[in-house]
């Protein structure tokens, strides 16, 4: 589906963020993205999601349908969370009654505390994650991509996470999350990629039921 060929990243004049990056991500795939603090997990993933553009080399077969969770969520809006969801569901194209539904589902499966009804702004850290997750799952995206989502998240939504990932890996999805190395534990993953000095390298392939 994605690939990347030949990918470097360098912001102004500093050094190479990432350099010479192959990476092809199939449809069905969840694939990890492990790395230290300021190593470029997020650089490759806005990548992929089309937010930054490579200094060097290509992708292609980019997917339409992208849902992409940031490491920070800060939607400043006063916006309740179930209407700021339907409206990012109408945008790509849902129906009102169907945004809706889908809303109250991911809200109700994710167990956003305060409730749908409560200010976007408002939202604990978690909270605020669990509605960034939400709205990258409003249309089935053919490519998901999810930085840091465990982060903030309590235990209970962690196992719900993991189950979406899933999900909508099996729904035919290409699915990419970056990660601290436990988290990779509870998924199975299927391919995980390592960066280490600005070098992307594949560190496992097919490692299966270790939820
Ligand atoms: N917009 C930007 N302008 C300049 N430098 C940037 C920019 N974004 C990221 N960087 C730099 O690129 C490097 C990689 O950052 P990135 O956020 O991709 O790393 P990361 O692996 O996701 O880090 P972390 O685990 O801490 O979130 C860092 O040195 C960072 O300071």
């Amino acid at each position: 589906m994605v690939t990347l060929a030949g990918v470097g990243k360098q912001y102004g004049r500093g050094r190479p963020v990432l350099a010479d990056v192959d990476m092809t991500v199939r449809a069905g795939d969840v694939v990890s993205v492990v790395g230290g603090n300021g190593s470029g997990k997020s650089t490759l993933l806005r990548i992929l999601a089309g937010i930054t553009l490579p200094t060097t080399g290509t992708l292609t077969d980019v997917p339409y349908s992208v849902g992409y969770v940031p490491e920070r969520f800060s939607a400043n809006t006063r916006m309740a969370a179930h209407s700021y969801l339907c409206h990012m569901g109408r945008i790509r194209g849902l129906p009102t009654r169907r945004a809706s539904e889908r809303a109250d589902e991911l809200l109700e499966r994710l167990k956003l505390e305060p409730g749908p009804e409560f200010s976007i702004r408002d939202l604990s850290k978690g909270n605020a994650q669990k509605v960034a997750v939400a709205q990258s799952l409003m249309t089935r995206p053919d490519l998901l991509i999810l930085d840091e989502p465990w982060s903030g998240l309590d235990t209970s939504a962690h196992g719900t996470l993991s189950a979406l990932i899933t999900e909508t890996a099996a729904a035919g999805a290409a699915v990419v999350f970056t990660d601290h190395r436990e988290s990779v534990a509870r998924m199975e993953v299927f391919q995980r990629y390592e960066i280490e000095g600005g070098r992307v390298r594949k560190s496992l392939r097919r490692r299966q039921g270790h939820r």
